[in-house]
């Protein structure tokens, strides 16, 4: 083995195409690079999208997920996964089989339903990825809109927030993140506050929130740092606040960028010392 090249740790993520890099399985491969992760990839959807929105989408047929799912777990050593956008109950349902069979270790679920744009991601019942996938989930990390709907009652205040953690864990994934990136509210307007449930203790996360209009693909970007930790053999909530640190480095690294004429991506890679990507 190489001393200055030692072997990365391998993630895959089991997500959609984002034709503009900023969110989905670009923004997860971008963040397990960024932290010297080897990226598998599952694709489930493809996006026509851009920073303004989604144009046009068409999910991959369940055959074809189930090929990759293989051909990657039958090939490497994966020390974590990461879904995204599953797009529809059945492909959910398939990756729900691949976890019930012990071969998706250290799951991050995010439950991508409704892009910021206000595009839907997700045609099926939302209750379906608590039942398939929270008993499996290491990690649940639903945003404010996403939580509403897999609990079906509002969310208003960081009080309702850890209460909705609380709930969702009784459906059996060992930590919930509810973020709070959209929550409105005085506090909310100086810091982004996230409330996790891990192993029965309850912690905000919270962050200086930052001034930009790049903020798309945060949230996948955060899950996807959730696994490459994992990887890493971090602590599952050390893994947490670590990747959320990492994607507040983003948004400020990526104040700046004009890539799109719409809300744009962050900066994955604003550790390197090269401003460049
Ligand atoms: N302006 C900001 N400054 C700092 N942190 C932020 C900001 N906006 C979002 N975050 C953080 O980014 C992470 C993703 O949060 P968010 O609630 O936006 O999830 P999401 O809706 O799934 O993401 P996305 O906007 O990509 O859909 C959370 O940790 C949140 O607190
Ligand atoms: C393929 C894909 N996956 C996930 C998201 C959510 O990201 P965001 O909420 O930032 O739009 C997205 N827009 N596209």
């Amino acid at each position: 083995m190489n001393r200055n090249h030692p072997q990365p740790p391998v993630a895959l993520t089991i997500a959609g195409s984002d034709s503009g890099g900023g969110a989905g399985l670009q923004a997860d491969l971008h963040t397990f690079a960024a932290h010297g992760v080897h990226g598998t990839s599952v694709v489930t959807a493809i996006t026509a999208q851009n920073t303004r929105g989604v144009t046009a989408a068409r999910a991959v047929g369940a055959d074809l997920v189930r090929a990759q799912l293989d051909a990657v777990l039958g090939d490497f050593a994966v020390a974590a996964v990461k879904t995204g956008m599953l797009g529809s109950g059945e492909l959910l349902a398939v990756v729900a089989e691949y976890g019930r069979d012990d071969r998706l270790p250290n799951l991050v679920v995010d439950p991508v339903m409704v892009a910021t744009t206000g595009d839907t991601l997700f045609e099926g019942d939302p209750t379906a990825y608590l039942r398939g996938l929270g008993p499996l989930a290491t990690v649940l990390t639903p945003n404010l809109i996403e939580a509403q709907l897999l609990l079906g009652r509002a969310i208003a205040s960081v009080e309702e927030m850890r209460e909705a953690a609380r709930a969702l864990a009784t459906f059996g994934p060992r930590a919930v993140l509810v973020k709070g990136g959209h929550l409105g509210g005085p506090t909310a307007e100086k810091a982004a506050i996230d409330v996790l449930w891990c192993d029965g203790q309850m912690l905000d996360l919270a962050a200086p929130r930052v001034a930009t209009r790049n903020d798309h693909g945060t949230g996948c970007t955060l899950a996807s740092a959730i696994a490459a930790r994992i990887a890493l053999e971090h602590p599952l909530t050390q893994a947490i606040a670590g990747a959320k640190a990492y994607v507040t480095e983003a948004l400020k690294a990526g104040a700046a960028w004009r890539l799109g004429t719409g809300p744009g991506p962050v900066h994955h890679h604003h550790g390197r010392k090269s401003t460049a990507l």
